[in-house]
């Protein structure tokens, strides 16, 4: 199922949802607003926007949102020109009430999270967001963890319920080029005409861009990244780049290069706390397999309890800590403290 003529891959911005993270879930309609507006003048096709763990995130355990994320849903499409405003939500972090709900406020891709070996929990809402006639994706996340063989079986669970389109998603920026392709590859020649592949990169080890080429030379036909690199860890792929980058190579995107390299730094920028890092603590989580969204934490139990931030992740990294058990970073902490 490839994509209409003039387009050989579909860009999805992540700035407004994985950038969250880094914002600690912070984002308010005027941000939202300038976002969306530069992005959909720039051409990019589809905007991701919720809370950083998704709808239903705004809580303790992930963080508290500023604004309700239906609200900036709601923005989002209001915004839009041309643009299609995609949500994420991970089955049990939110439920399928909030999927109608994003629905209602005219969100039109709907992207369901798992666990790369979990993605049986996800069947009843594809099945539910079909029924709404939402396009569907799904993420396989930390897909580091899996082999190839391992993650074409659970992407063949999603596409049998109904998802259009699987994602291998490298949580922690921790998949090194060929280990991209090879998984892509394994999902392109088990889900066939089934559904599309997609890929999602972190810049952790600083690959964002080159492993979205590799996900694309190996069948990927839907990539994401963040303008900016405005999201968890070291960031997501920058779109800028990779706009750039697949002009350079003949890959169209449809995304205008002048216009998306503006964006990211006269209207992504300035609402960014500070600049997503290739730092100590992000190239630790690409190294040892961390889930990016544990970066921020990290950082709080660390100072908190007076420890190294980069030993919470390297325990983090062996321990294989999931998505949900950000509680453990604070059971590390503790200790390390006591030691
Ligand atoms: C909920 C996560 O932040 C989803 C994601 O972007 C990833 O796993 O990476
Ligand atoms: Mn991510």
């Amino acid at each position: 199922m490839p994509h209409s003529a003039g387009l050989d891959v579909r860009v999805t911005d992540s700035s407004l949802r994985d950038g969250s993270h880094a914002k600690r879930h912070r984002f308010t309609a005027e941000d939202v607003r300038a976002v969306v507006a530069a992005l959909d003048d720039a051409g990019v096709p589809v905007v991701e926007v919720a809370h950083g763990d998704g709808l239903g995130g705004s809580s303790f355990t992930y963080g508290f949102s500023h604004t309700p994320e239906q609200t900036l849903i709601r923005t989002a499409v209001e915004t839009a020109k041309r643009a299609r405003i995609a949500f994420l939500m991970l089955p049990g972090v939110g439920v399928r009430d909030d999927i109608r709900e994003a629905a209602g406020n005219g969100a039109s891709v709907c992207r369901i999270a798992t666990h790369c070996t979990e993605a049986d929990i996800a069947v009843q809402h594809f099945g539910l967001a079909r029924d709404l006639g939402l396009e569907t994706v799904g993420f396989l996340m930390m897909a580091h963890s899996s082999p190839p063989e391992a993650l074409a079986r659970q992407a063949r669970i999603m596409a049998d319920a109904g998802c259009q389109c699987v994602y291998v998603v490298d949580s922690a920026g921790a998949l090194v080029m060929d280990q991209v392709g090879d998984r892509v590859a394994a999902l392109v020649a088990e889900l066939g005409g089934d559904a599309q592949v997609g890929f999602h990169g972190h810049e952790n080890l600083g690959l964002g861009v080159a492993n979205s080429v590799i996900a694309v030379r190996a069948g990927a036909l839907q990539i994401d990244g963040s303008t900016r690199r405005f999201g968890a860890g070291a960031g997501n792929t920058p779109v800028e780049a990779f706009a750039a980058v697949a002009d350079r190579l003949g890959i169209r995107t449809g995304i205008d290069v002048v216009k998306i390299i503006d964006a990211a730094e006269d209207v992504v920028r300035p609402i960014m706390d500070g600049e997503c890092l290739l730092d100590r603590m992000a190239l630790t989580m690409g190294y040892a397999g961390v889930y990016s969204s544990f970066l921020r934490h990290a950082e709080r139990q660390a100072a908190r309890y007076g420890v190294s931030g980069v030993e919470i992740l390297v325990e983090a990294g062996r321990r294989k800590l999931v998505g949900g058990q950000e509680d453990q970073l604070i059971e590390i902490a503790v200790e390390l403290a006591g030691r």
